[in-house]
C-alpha cells in the first residue's frame, strides 16, 4: 500500500486500476444528459425531399417573366398537393400547382409563390411577381445529408440533440455506461437524520446524504446511501453486499488512526487490497483507496467538508476514468481573491470559494468537521503546500465545482 502520496499520484493509481465501463443502448429521451459513445451519423437527407416552405403555387419561373399586378399571368391549376402528400404528376409549362408549406414539390418546378401575391385561384391563377429559379425552394438535404456526422463521439445528449436524432428517425443510440455507485456511511454515533429525537452524543449523519445528491447533480442516477455502525465485520459483510450491485463504493468515514477506525480491519476482513492511504492534502488527508476482484473503493474521511471535498478531487477524477466522460473533471481557472485565510499551509490545502467572473471569494468557516459555509461554495481554491496565509488580491488557481 503507498502512503502520504500527492493529489495527482492517487488519481493515476486509481485511473490506472479501473476497466472502464463501456458503452450501452438507450433510447432518444434516456439520452438526454448523456455522453454519446461514437459518432451518430444522419441514416437519411433532411428534409427527405424538396418541399415549399409556403402555402401558394409550385411554378417554372421561366412562365412568370415580367408578373406584376399591372401584369398578371395567368396559368392553369392542374393539382393540389397538402403536406404528407405525393404530387401525382410533373408541372409543366403554363401550369400551377396549388401547395402547401411542407409539402412534397412536383417535378419541374424551381420555385414557389405564396398565395397572397396570386388572386388564389383554384383552376386558373392569376400571378402577380416574377420570381428566379429556387426562390422559395426547400432542397432535399438541405439541413443534413445522408452519412454527415450529426453529433460526434463525446456530445452531451441536450434537448436540441433529442430533437435532431427524432428528425433523423433514430430511435436509440449509444451512450457511454454510468456507474452504479453505493455510499457507506460509518460511525457508531452517526444516526438517520429522521430519527427523532436526537440521541445523546449522536449526531445526524449528512455525508451519504450530501454524496448521493451530489452524485444525482452530476447526473449518476442509480445511487443509494446508507449507514452502518463501528462493526468491522458487519461493514465488511454489509460491503461485499454492496459491492455485488455497484461499479463504486464509496465509504465515509472510520480511516484515520482512532481505535474505531474500522477500515484497517474491514478492509482485510473484506479481502480487499488497499492502493493507498493518506494523501497529501487538507481537507480528507486520510482517504483509502482500494480494490476488490477489481472493484473500487472510495473511503474518504467522515469529517463533512473533508468528503465533500475529497469526493470532487477524488471520486469525480475515479468517475472520469470509470465513464469516460468529461462532465466528471475538473476545471481549473485562476482568480484574483477576495478576503483572506489566516493560516499558513505547510502542507496543500483546500479552501471553499465562491467563483465568479475571474474573482474569488472565501466563503466561510473552512474547518473539515463544519458544513454549513459549504453552501454556496462553487469551487475549491487549490493553496500548494508551503503557501502563507492568503492576502486580499492574491492571484490562486481554483477548481470549478
Ligand atoms: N490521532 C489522529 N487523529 C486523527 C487524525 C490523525 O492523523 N491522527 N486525522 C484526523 C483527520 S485529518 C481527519 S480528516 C479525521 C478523519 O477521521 P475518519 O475518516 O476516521 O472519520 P471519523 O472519525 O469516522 O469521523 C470524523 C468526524 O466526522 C463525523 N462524521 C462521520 N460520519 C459522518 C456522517 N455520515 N455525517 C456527518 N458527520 C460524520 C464524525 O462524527 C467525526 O466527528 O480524523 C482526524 N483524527
Ligand atoms: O484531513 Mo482532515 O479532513 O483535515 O481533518
Amino acid at each position: 500500500m503507498r502512503t502520504r502520496i500527492e493529489l495527482e499520484e492517487a488519481r493515476a493509481l486509481m485511473a490506472e486500476s479501473v476497466r472502464p465501463l463501456g458503452v450501452e443502448q438507450v433510447s432518444r429521451q434516456e439520452a438526454l444528459g448523456r455522453t454519446l459513445a461514437e459518432d451518430v451519423t444522419a441514416p437519411l437527407d433532411q428534409p427527405p425531399f424538396d418541399r415549399s416552405p409556403l402555402d401558394g403555387y409550385a411554378l417554372r419561373s421561366a412562365d412568370l417573366t415580367g408578373a406584376s399586378p399591372e401584369h398578371p399571368v395567368s396559368l392553369r391549376v392542374v393539382e393540389t398537393v397538402y403536406a404528407g402528400g405525393v404530387p401525382s404528376r410533373a408541372l409543366g409549362p403554363g401550369e400551377a400547382i396549388r401547395i402547401m408549406t411542407g409539402a412534397m414539390l412536383p417535378r419541374g418546378c424551381d420555385c414557389v409563390l405564396q398565395h397572397e401575391r396570386t388572386d388564389n385561384g383554384l383552376e386558373q391563377v392569376q400571378i402577380y411577381a416574377a420570381l428566379s429559379p429556387h426562390d422559395n425552394y426547400c432542397d432535399r438535404g438541405e439541413d443534413y445529408r445522408t452519412g454527415e456526422v450529426l453529433l460526434p463521439a463525446g456530445t452531451v445528449v441536450d434537448a436540441a440533440a433529442v430533437g435532431v436524432l427524432a428528425s433523423a428517425g433514430l430511435s436509440s443510440v449509444p451512450v457511454r455506461r454510468r456507474p452504479v455507485v453505493r455510499v457507506l456511511s460509518t460511525g457508531d454515533e452517526v444516526v438517520s437524520p429522521d430519527l427523532h429525537p436526537l440521541p445523546a452524543g449522536k449526531i445526524y449523519g449528512s455525508n451519504q446524504e450530501l454524496l448521493t445528491a451530489r452524485l444525482r447533480e452530476l447526473g449518476v442516477s442509480d445511487v443509494k446511501g446508507l449507514l452502518i455502525g463501528d462493526d468491522p465485520r458487519e461493514v465488511a459483510d454489509t460491503m461485499a453486499q454492496l459491492l455485488g450491485e455497484c461499479d463504486l463504493l464509496i465509504t465515509t468515514g472510520g480511516v484515520s488512526a482512532g481505535d474505531k477506525d474500522i477500515f484497517h480491519e474491514a478492509l482485510p476482513l473484506l479481502g480487499a487490497e488497499r492502493v493507498f492511504w493518506k494523501v497529501n492534502l487538507k481537507p480528507g488527508t486520510p482517504a483509502m483507496y482500494s480494490l476488490w476482484q477489481g472493484q473500487p473503493i472510495l473511503s474518504l474521511s467522515g469529517n463533512p467538508f473533508a468528503a465533500a471535498a475529497t469526493f470532487e478531487l477524488l471520486a469525480r477524477p475515479l468517475l472520469a476514468a470509470l465513464t469516460g466522460e468529461s462532465r466528471f473533471s475538473l476545471r481549473s481557472r485562476t482568480a484574483v481573491v477576495e478576503g483572506s485565510f489566516p493560516k499558513a499551509s505547510p502542507g496543500r490545502r483546500f479552501l471553499r470559494g465562491f467563483y465568479q467572473e475571474g474573482r474569488v471569494s472565501l466563503t466561510g468557516k473552512n474547518d473539515s468537521g463544519m458544513l454549513a459555509s459549504l453552501v454556496g461554495c462553487n469551487c475549491l481554491v487549490d493553496l500548494p503546500a508551503g503557501s502563507p496565509p492568503v492576502q486580499e488580491g492574491q492571484t490562486v488557481t481554483v477548481l470549478l465545482l
